[in-house]
């Protein structure tokens, strides 16, 4: 677990010096501004109270210093925005690089639990704020602290009484930030919590487009819209509120302080306590400690946004990928593709059921394994133990003997290819689609493969052929041509080990004896285990496995099967009649 304080500083270290400079500049131009009250007093008390005939001389003098101090300001000023705002914009992009790429290594129980668009909206709106956090905040911190304490020791050189009482006024408003920055806290939270909802709300709704229009459900959708949108609605009043009492309260603060001192500033000069000067200068200084005030009470709810930003970036953060390769992870060169599982048990959520219970099954190098049964007996859940999407509960699933725990996740997971029924396609090209199975493949490759598995001819009628865009997740192909892509990108991968999951199964009969021929092509000396609800596409398979709510219930060839004569023949003879 990170220490959010370290962690925050953390993200200065590649831009120290940088920002040092920054803050010199900031230190230096904060002393500066101090200057120009005092040059005022000088002129109300010193010059016009002396000798006139000298006093335009001198005046002139004063203004063209304070021109002079005006440019070094200004300048220091823009180095200061702009330097600044860069050096947190860098560190907010370095902030979004490391949490997606944190993100890539969470395992897929992580992404069971959460919703892909409030996940995009800690990646883009939640980190949005930081760089103003991060170069306005230790900035801003450094530029008022001089300008206040400067401000204070010169008002308490003038009339000491008068500044404490003026102070005592200044720690009422800052136990009042105190206060109510904690109050917007908690509605930005709620805020950004909200908007995450509508983000997940509108990426739930428009990928599934094509089923809402089927459905002509787009009142449906509007109206769950409406009511996501209506929650960020109450949220952003309660900020607003917040803000608004903030604001004001300070205000009012703020002109007590001033009425306060105009009120004793006068009893003080009727006194002979106080000249004119004096109060002007107080009045002008006062304006000084003031600014820095008003200043982070406005920034407040920009500090507050990235502050939130930052505890939700640390939520993330903190969340430890369950599934990584250990230190020491053997590293498997070259794979022969045995599988074992032994005794492995399995449930999704900790308080969940098992799906799993003690199973048992070895499959030879090079072995076609074809696995059947029930909807929801387990058969996807047992492959996705082979490449570690999810670890077993218990037990321990081997390749060429080595517990996949042992070995490196990546060496693993390249081992294996998995074609699926739910083809995912990249938006892109056809080719950076295929190459995804090898980004160091060469274009022939990429076509080679695309041959293999019955995509060159089809590929080579689209309007750009192997430049052709797809679309978002494939939209511009048929269900077939998208899982002739899928299995080319496999064939390029060439992993001994091959898991097909129902990858049939959704396309008609001439799409599927297309996609069956690359697919038993692409089996071809590789341990395959297949999962099917078409029996008749795994009659010829080496081995088939009945799995059942209970385990392995049989296993042997197509004819013993049926020779058997129990569940395997069961499901068989019904889908035989249903046909
Ligand atoms: N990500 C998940 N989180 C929680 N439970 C899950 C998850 N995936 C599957 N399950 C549950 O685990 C059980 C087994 O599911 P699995 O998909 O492995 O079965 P299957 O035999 O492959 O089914 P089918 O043939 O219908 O694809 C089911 O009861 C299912 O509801």
């Amino acid at each position: 677990m990170h220490s959010p304080v370290r962690k925050f500083f953390s993200y200065y270290k590649p831009y120290l010096s940088s920002f040092l400079s920054v803050l010199a500049c900031s230190f230096i131009v904060s002393g500066i501004a101090l200057a120009f009250p005092a040059l005022v007093r000088y002129i109300t008390k010193n010059v016009l109270q002396g000798d006139l005939s000298t006093a335009l001389h001198e005046v002139y003098g004063i203004g063209a210093l304070m021109l002079v101090l005006v440019a070094i300001q200004n300048i220091g000023n823009y180095y200061v925005d702009y330097k600044g705002h860069v050096i947190g914009s860098r560190m907010e992009s370095d902030m979004r690089s490391e949490l997606f790429a944190h993100m890539q290594k969470l395992p897929l129980s992580f992404y069971d639990q959460e919703k892909t668009g409030s996940l995009m909206s800690r990646i883009t709106n939640d980190l949005l704020l930081l760089s103003e956090l991060y170069h306005h905040g230790p900035e801003d911190y450094v530029k008022y602290l001089v300008r206040f304490i400067g401000a204070f020791m010169i008002l308490f050189s003038i009339n000491a009484p008068l500044t404490i009482a003026v102070f005592c006024f200044f720690s009422f408003l800052f136990l009042l930030a105190i206060y109510f920055n904690k109050m917007l806290n908690r509605t930005i939270r709620k805020n950004k919590e909200r908007i995450a909802s509508v983000n997940a709300q509108v990426e739930d709704s428009l990928s599934g487009i094509r089923v809402v229009q089927s459905f002509a459900g787009g009142d449906v959708e509007i109206e769950k819209f409406k009511r996501e949108n209506d929650r960020f609605l109450v949220s952003r009043k309660a900020t607003h509120k917040a803000e608004a009492l903030f604001y004001n309260s300070f205000e009012t603060i703020i002109q007590l302080i001033t009425i306060t001192v105009i009120l004793f500033g006068s009893a003080n000069i009727v006194h002979h306590a106080l000249d004119l000067a004096d109060l002007i200068t107080f009045l002008l200084y006062i304006g000084f400690m003031i600014e820095p005030i008003q200043r982070l009470n406005h920034m407040s709810t920009q500090l507050q946004e990235g502050i939130t930003g930052f505890q939700r970036f640390m939520e993330i953060i903190n969340l430890k990928p369950s599934i990584e390769s250990k230190t020491n992870a053997i590293v498997l060169p070259k794979v022969q593709g045995e599988i074992e599982f032994k005794q492995v048990s399995f449930r999704y959520e900790e308080q969940g059921d098992s799906v799993l219970s003690k199973l048992s099954l070895r499959i030879r190098p090079g072995e076609y394994v074809a696995l059947v049964g029930p909807s929801g007996s387990g058969k996807t859940t047992l492959c996705s133990l082979v490449p570690r999407f999810y670890d077993a509960t218990d037990g321990e699933v081997s390749l060429d003997g080595f517990d996949v725990r042992e070995l490196d996740l990546h060496s693993l997971r390249k081992h294996i290819g998995v074609v699926l029924q739910d083809v995912y396609l990249f938006a892109g090209t056809v080719m950076e689609n295929i190459r995804y199975g090898n980004e160091a493949a060469s274009d022939e490759e990429i076509i080679a493969a695309a041959k293999l598995a019955n995509a060159h001819d089809f590929i080579l009628n689209l309007p750009n052929g192997y430049r052709s865009e797809i679309g978002q997740r494939g939209v511009k192909l048929s269900g077939g041509q998208k899982q002739r892509l899928s299995i080319a990108r496999v064939f390029l991968k060439n992993p001994p080990v091959l898991i097909l999951d129902e990858a049939t199964s959704s396309l008609d009969n001439e799409s599927e004896s297309i996609v069956q021929a690359s697919l038993d092509l692409l089996a071809r000396g590789r341990t395959t285990i297949v999962i099917a609800h078409r029996l008749s596409t795994i009659r010829n398979a080496q081995r088939i496995v009945v799995l059942t709510e209970d385990g392995i219930a049989e296993q042997g060839t197509h004819d013993s099967l049926l020779a058997l004569d129990g569940t395997y023949a069961m499901l068989y003879a019904k889908q035989f009649e249903a046909q």
